[in-house]
């Protein structure tokens, strides 16, 4: 089921839990982001779209922290990542999980262990808990709690997929960073992690961050889209505004026939 519009009186009450602000991000001579703008809003499923190599890993990663900038401010739950102590950044790094594009498990560990491993960094916790809590989360994201005991490199990749959003999961975030958390997976599999996305977003409260190449996914989940384009925002708004825009890429890319296809799937 597509979700309910966001009118514009809902955007202006909304606390934006993520401001990037004339965010300048380089390598080389090559700049990536050019002044970009971009608010996250509290609670929303905002999916971030744009051509491929544009640079949406690389605004993930600013905003983490894992590429530097140049210019501009990012704030997330209201603090100025540059201005604060490591000890408050740590305590917003707890705020948030990542699930990088590939998973990102370590391949030794079993998926417990996996699940366990920022519990481990930023939690002090008897081993029994520590088991309690993987397991909560493993069961939290459809896995079978057989699932626990197995290395990555016995699970099938939607399975993975589940096991490292366990992982981005363990300690409680407010926002999760999804990295096309859909690719590589096939059309049933993919449905079933949006769903997935969406059932623990309402029961958690979640925001989440969502690089995605996957119409499906904009149009069965997102409140919000991004789109990026020279690094700039070309078009942002709910689905009906990104249908709405002149911009060449985006009326392309939404106007398509995948996004046809999506359409008739989501209505
Ligand atoms: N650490 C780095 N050093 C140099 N160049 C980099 C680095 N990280 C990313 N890039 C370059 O930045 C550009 C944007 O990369 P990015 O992975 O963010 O694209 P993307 O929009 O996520 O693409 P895709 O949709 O294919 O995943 C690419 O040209 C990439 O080669």
């Amino acid at each position: 089921m597509p979700r309910p519009p966001i009118t514009p009186q809902d955007e202006r009450d909304r606390e934006a839990v993520i401001r990037v602000q004339d965010l300048v991000v380089g390598f080389g001579e090559r700049l990536i982001m050019k002044k970009l703008n971009l608010d996250v809003y509290r609670g929303e499923i905002l999916g971030f779209v744009g051509p491929s190599g544009q640079g949406k890993s690389v605004l993930t990663r600013a905003i983490l922290g894992l590429v530097p900038k140049r210019e501009g401010t990012i704030e997330v739950f209201g603090e100025n990542l540059d201005e604060i102590s490591p000890q408050s950044r740590q305590e917003i790094e707890r705020r948030w999980g990542v699930l990088f594009q590939q998973g990102a498990l370590f391949s030794a560990l079993t998926v417990r262990q996996n699940v366990q491993v920022p519990m481990r960094e930023y939690l002090n916790l008897s081993e029994r808990l520590l088991d309690e809590l993987a397991m909560l989360k493993i069961e939290m994201v459809g896995l079978k709690p057989d699932a626990a005991d197995k290395l990555p490199s016995e699970l099938s990749g939607g399975m993975i997929k589940r096991a490292a959003l366990a992982r981005a999961l363990s300690l409680d975030p407010e926002i999760l960073f999804l990295d096309e958390p859909t690719s590589g997976l096939d059309p049933i599999g993919a449905g079933e992690f949006d769903d997935l996305i969406a059932t623990l977003q309402r029961t958690l409260g979640l925001t989440v961050f969502m690089v995605t190449h996957d119409l499906d996914s904009l149009y069965t989940v997102c409140d919000r889209i991004a789109a990026l384009g020279d690094g700039r925002i070309i078009a942002q708004g709910p689905i009906e505004a990104m249908l709405a825009s002149d911009d060449p890429w985006v009326r392309s890319y939404f106007h398509g026939k995948r996004a046809r296809a999506a359409m008739a799937g989501a209505a």
